[in-house]
């Protein structure tokens, strides 16, 4: 399936003149492009406190226990997968360590164009939380309707999960702020807005424009994933029921007219049946008109493959951000599966599980980033310190191994270092 290779490069060329613009009048340039991308005007993004504890004492009970679910199963996991410290003792007097630690600060985002992602605040601060950051600062997008705040479930979320520091801003724009900071600034009311200190790593997905902009400041901060426009394959064979498969494949193109939802069966008469159960269910479903570009665009489409072997070939030559197995033994077939963000093991583990409430993380590497990156987790956060810690003893048994490969590689004062203690 051909991904939308040329949205992806006319976002290169708005993003980098975007960062052109942002590196000469950086706050300006924010104010600027969120009025000309989310229609309002700003003084400053960042949001009063207030606000955040506002929004949670009005949060609908119902949503507030879905989060507090969400919330609970999201940290369960994170905190299971943080990977433990580890020591090795090479030899008497030779030790050497791998301490995880975290990074100082980082800058969250959650998306708000299309859709608002109060799931994308907890999928974000969750892992941040369980690595041990100490600052952490969340962006999403200034909602006309809501006066140029975020939406208010996304502050009611910050707020329930203890985060201050939140910005009113959006796409690239947003990434930019991050990476290289912002200004504070004097609101007319008499408030001050601090500055936005720079962050060392930015995570979170988002449209088009959000993805190129962390693969752009990539090396400046780090970055979790390529997390950008959804995608959805399915796997299946003739054991697979129809209207899930449909269900499920609307469900991700509802995210964004460029998602993508791909079927790959070696069942010719599966391709039929949900042809048929899409054109029941999409017109009736709420976003039928975006459901439906998606759907037509050369990035979805179902493939005919020769048999599951064959389709567990395309899944990873695909690398789908979200892998659905609908198969006799799907959980022995999804064990093969080498490339995916997320692989969903049978037709009860629908993605819309895995978006909100199953525990794993929802921001998952897109467009074929699934070969070589992962979902984003507490290592993320995390950076791994090595310690060398050898007494007289322990160097004296590997002197003349460091003074013979000083030697090769025609370093001699490496091996000298090591000599003088001894001589
Ligand atoms: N991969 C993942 O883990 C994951 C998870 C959740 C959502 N998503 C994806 O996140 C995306 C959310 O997209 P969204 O648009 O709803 O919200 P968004 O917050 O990602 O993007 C909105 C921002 O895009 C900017 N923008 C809009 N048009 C622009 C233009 N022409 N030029 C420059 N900037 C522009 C605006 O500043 C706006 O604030 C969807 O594509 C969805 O599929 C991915
Ligand atoms: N499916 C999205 C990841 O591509 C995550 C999400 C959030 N809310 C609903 N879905
Ligand atoms: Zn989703």
């Amino acid at each position: 399936m051909p991904r939308a290779a040329a949205v992806a490069q006319d976002a290169t060329a708005t993003v980098t003149a975007l960062f052109e613009r942002f590196h000469a009048a950086p706050l300006p340039t924010v104010l600027d492009v969120t009025e000309q991308f989310d229609g309002v005007r700003l003084e400053h993004p960042r949001v009063p406190e207030e606000h955040l504890d506002e929004a949670l004492a009005q949060l609908d009970p119902r949503v507030l226990h879905a989060l507090e679910t969400a919330i609970d199963r999201v940290r369960r996991f994170a905190e299971a997968t943080r990977p433990a410290d580890t020591a090795v003792t090479m030899a008497d007097g030779a030790r050497v360590a791998n301490r995880w630690l975290p990074v100082s600060r980082v800058g969250l985002y959650v998306p708000g164009g299309l859709a608002v992602y109060p799931s994308s605040l907890v999928m974000n601060v969750v892992p941040a939380q369980a690595a041990g950051v100490a600052s952490i600062a969340l962006a999403s997008p200034p909602q006309k309707a809501q006066g140029g705040r975020p939406h208010p479930t996304i502050l009611a979320a910050a707020a329930l999960l203890g985060i201050r520091e939140v910005y009113a801003m959006g796409g690239a724009q947003a990434v930019a702020a991050f990476a290289w900071g912002l200004p504070g600034a004097e609101r007319a009311d008499g408030t001050t807005a601090p500055p936005l200190p720079a962050v060392d790593v930015v995570t979170g997905p988002g449209n088009v424009f959000v993805a190129t902009a962390k693969r752009l400041v990539r090396g400046r901060v780090g970055i979790d994933s390529e997390a950008g426009t959804t995608e959805i394959a399915i796997l299946a064979d003739d054991t697979a029921d129809p209207r899930f498969v449909a269900a499920d494949l609307i469900s991700q193109a509802e995210h964004d007219p460029n998602a993508a939802s791909v079927l790959i069966t070696d069942a010719p008469e599966l391709i039929d049946a949900v042809r048929s159960a899409l054109a029941d269910l999409v017109p009736a479903t709420r976003h039928a008109e975006r459901v439906a570009t998606a759907l037509a665009g050369p990035q979805s489409g179902a493939l005919l493959v020769r048999d599951l072997d064959h389709g567990v070939a395309v899944c990873d030559a695909y690398a789908a951000e979200h892998l659905e197995i609908h198969t006799r033994d799907a959980a022995a077939v999804a064990a093969r599966i080498r490339n995916a963000g997320a692989v969903f093991v049978g037709p009860f583990s629908p993605v819309s599980l895995g978006d909100y409430c199953a525990g794993s993380n929802h921001v998952l590497p897109t467009a074929g980033t699934a070969t070589y990156s992962s979902a984003l987790n507490t290592t993320t956060f995390l950076k791994a310190v090595q310690y060398i810690d050898y007494d007289r003893d322990g160097l004296a048994a590997v002197a003349a191994e460091v003074r013979a490969l000083s030697d090769a590689e025609d370093l001699p004062a490496h091996g000298d270092a090591v000599d003088i203690r001894f001589a």
